[in-house]
């Protein structure tokens, strides 16, 4: 018998979260979003199974309800949920980034006698849409669950086995203990970045060739800038307490800053980059943590013209998928590097042993 899924919303998160549960083939996923031609596209692209033109009309045979709308959505839905004949068996989850406010709202229904466990999988990208959504977004990335204490453990194990096809890392988690932690390592980087980015608009206003300047560097730290500003409007609405904390200990980081520059001192300023550039390289690299990762293969070559179609031709030609492809430098007469990202570690390893086949560059993994 099928087991049947309601996802609402079908995006990046709803989009990518189906693909991955259709890897279980007895699942069977209903989908509903508010904007029509997402549903039409998760549909024509297989996201979903079938469409349906309002929750009510799959919740009350669903097994599994998953929210994967913006977090404030998500809060709003909830409340409409008791008018959706949904059963007193069937688990109901969600994707956003915070956990504390809608914990709050699960407590109605779970005092209501509805199955409510937060989620959220910690991998994703600054592109959002349907369009956009892979089955393997949350493989090996932290996948938190933060389940009420009146939750059944039949019922966590009822969502676990729903998650284990997306090959995500299960966590338990407060509330509380999720947003403090997302805080750090996820929306407080977002403010930061849009700040960086909002710097450079105004110095650009006085020395309009700033931007052009802006090298791997500022891109680098401001990739997430690029991402949904509704989105993050609602994630930082719903963690303002945490951010604002958050926003303290940063000024106060920044006075440290100021003053190492106010009264300076090499050895002290080149402590404070040793001191980040340890912890840095020492963060945990077998995680996909809270990106979408690619694995990154570089290729020394020479700068002919075709070179870069040759190596993508050897590559299709023993049908090794990649991702993207970027060169670092490339100047006449001088090796450049060719950067290929792969979807897998397993994909890359095949990529070198194929460009070390039918090439006689130098290949590296830093
Ligand atoms: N983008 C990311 O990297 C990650 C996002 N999340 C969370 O997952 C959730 C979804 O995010 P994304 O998929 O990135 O956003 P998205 O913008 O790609 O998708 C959201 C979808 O919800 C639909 N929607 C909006 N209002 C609706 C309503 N009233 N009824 C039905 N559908 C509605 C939109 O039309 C859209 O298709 C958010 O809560 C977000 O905080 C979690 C992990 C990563
Ligand atoms: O693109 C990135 O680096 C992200 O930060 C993706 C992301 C966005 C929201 C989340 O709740 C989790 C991950």
């Amino acid at each position: 018998m099928n087991t049947n899924v309601l996802i609402i919303g079908l995006g990046l998160i709803g989009g990518s979260l189906s693909l991955a549960l259709q890897r279980n083939p007895d699942i069977k996923i209903y989908g509903y979003d508010q904007d029509e031609q997402s549903l039409m596209m998760a549909k024509k692209l297989g996201v979903i199974h079938e469409i349906v033109n309002h929750p009510k009309e799959a919740a009350n045979c669903s097994d599994y309800i998953v929210f994967a709308t913006p977090v404030n959505i998500t809060i709003e839905l909830m409340k409409d949920l008791p008018k959706w004949n949904v059963s007193n068996t069937t688990v109901i989850t969600d994707t956003g980034s915070t956990k504390k406010l809608i914990m709050k709202q699960a407590e109605q229904l779970i005092n209501e006698g509805y199955q409510f466990i937060g989620g959220h999988p910690m991998a994703g990208s600054h592109k959002s849409g349907v369009a956009a959504a892979k089955a393997h977004l949350f493989e090996n990335a932290f996948y938190v669950l933060t389940p009420h204490p009146a939750t059944k453990p039949a019922c966590l194990s009822k969502l676990e086995s729903l998650l284990a096809p997306t090959k995500g890392k299960l966590v338990k988690l407060t509330a509380e203990e999720h947003d403090q932690m997302t805080a750090v390592v996820s929306h407080f980087p977002h403010l930061i970045a849009a700040s960086l980015v909002r710097q450079l608009k105004e110095k650009n206003k006085v020395s309009p060739m700033t931007k052009h300047l802006a090298a791997g560097g500022f891109r680098d730290i401001t990739r997430i800038a690029s991402s949904n500003p509704v989105m993050w409007r609602d994630i930082t609405l719903q963690n303002r307490d945490k951010l604002i904390g958050m926003l303290e200990d940063w000024q106060e980081e920044m006075e440290t800053v100021k003053n190492l520059l106010m009264h300076p001192d090499p050895e002290r300023i080149e402590e404070f980059f040793s001191a980040a550039k340890k912890f840095r390289d020492d963060l945990p690299v077998n995680t996909s943590g809270a990106v979408y990762t690619e694995y990154d293969l570089y290729v020394d070559i020479p700068d002919y013209p075709g070179v870069i179609s040759e190596i993508t031709g050897y590559l299709a030609k023993d049908e090794i998928s990649i991702t993207n492809l970027r060169i670092i430098e490339t100047r006449t007469d001088v090796f450049g590097v060719l950067v290929i990202s792969f979807q897998t570690p397993k994909d890359r390893e095949r990529g070198e042993a194929c460009i070390k086949t039918y090439t006689t560059f130098d290949t590296y993994i830093s």
